[in-house]
């Protein structure tokens, strides 16, 4: 039995809608959520393996390995994590900043842009980022990441829209890893065979997700819904593999996150599983 965790927005169809039209074994089984709750169900052991939060590595080290070669990444803007506001960023100290309770990495990577780069502290709150504006005493500024992002940016509700990729890349000059195929070390203790597996079955349909990049397009961009060939830019703009430079690049944001208490010591060196 291996239980694989698939994160549930269109950012992942270059490997995913391959995956669903190829033959498995069937004690393979796909479970697909947003990133948060695949967090939650790596930790609590509901699923073995997937794609999860870079950050959910970095909080429990100990208990995880990195499938080497996959990750959600992209090297400059990603097109689907923003900080969409009102204000300009320089402008945002003291105001309130709603982050989506769908994400890990993306809501400590907006404070360390908005704390480190631009030197601002506003207030934060978790909610519904694509639902905050009908509401009474809406925030000052949203954090979106994955179909709602790419919902918010097609409505343009919001006159600035930061993309946090764009920005992490104009400031340190590296790519940004926003999720890794995780696996539980104790799934490693006594099934790493399935684990090489599955890693392997996954490479695969990216390479074969690359080549069919169009058909992809067009089946899944109705899920937004927007037309094909912003979704080609898209999905073009999004990265799945894990080069040395995402590695230098995940080290980084690791180090951040240690240096501000947001995760221990050990969440460095990174354990590559191959
Ligand atoms: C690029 C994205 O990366 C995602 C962001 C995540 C996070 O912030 O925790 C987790 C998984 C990825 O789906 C996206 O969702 O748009």
């Amino acid at each position: 039995m291996a239980r694989i965790g698939m994160v549930n927005y269109i950012n992942v169809a270059p490997i995913y809608e391959i995956w669903k039209e190829r033959s498995f074994p069937t004690h393979w089984q796909v479970i697909e959520e947003q990133p948060s709750r695949l967090n939650v169900l790596l930790a609590e052991e509901g699923i073995d393996m997937g794609f999860v939060s870079s950050y959910a590595y970095a909080a429990r080290p100990e208990r995880y390995q990195i499938l080497a070669d996959l990750s959600i990444s992209a090297t400059g803007p990603v097109g689907s994590v923003f900080l969409f506001s009102e204000l300009p960023p320089e402008s945002l100290d003291g105001q309130r900043v709603l982050l989506t309770r769908q994400s890990d990495t993306s809501i400590r990577l907006v404070k360390i842009i908005l704390e480190e780069f631009y030197r601002v502290r506003p207030r934060y709150t978790v909610g519904d980022a694509y639902n905050e504006q009908t509401k009474e005493g809406a925030a000052n500024a949203v954090l979106a990441i994955g179909d709602d992002a790419l919902r918010l940016n097609a409505e343009q509700r919001y006159p600035v829209q930061l993309d946090l990729g764009e920005i992490w890349f104009k400031t340190t000059g590296l790519p940004f890893v926003f999720s890794v195929c995780a696996v539980r070390e104790a799934f490693l203790a006594d099934q790493a065979e399935e684990a090489r597996q599955v890693r392997q079955a996954l490479v695969d349909c990216r390479q074969q997700g690359a080549l069919r990049m169009a058909e992809i397009c067009d089946r899944v961009a109705r899920r937004i819904p927007m037309d094909c060939e912003t979704c080609s830019r898209y999905l073009m703009g999004i990265e799945h593999d894990l080069t040395p430079i995402k590695i230098q690049a995940l080290e980084r944001f690791f180090q951040y996150l240690i240096d501000r208490g947001e995760a221990p010591a050990g969440a460095l060196p990174l354990k590559i599983f191959r």
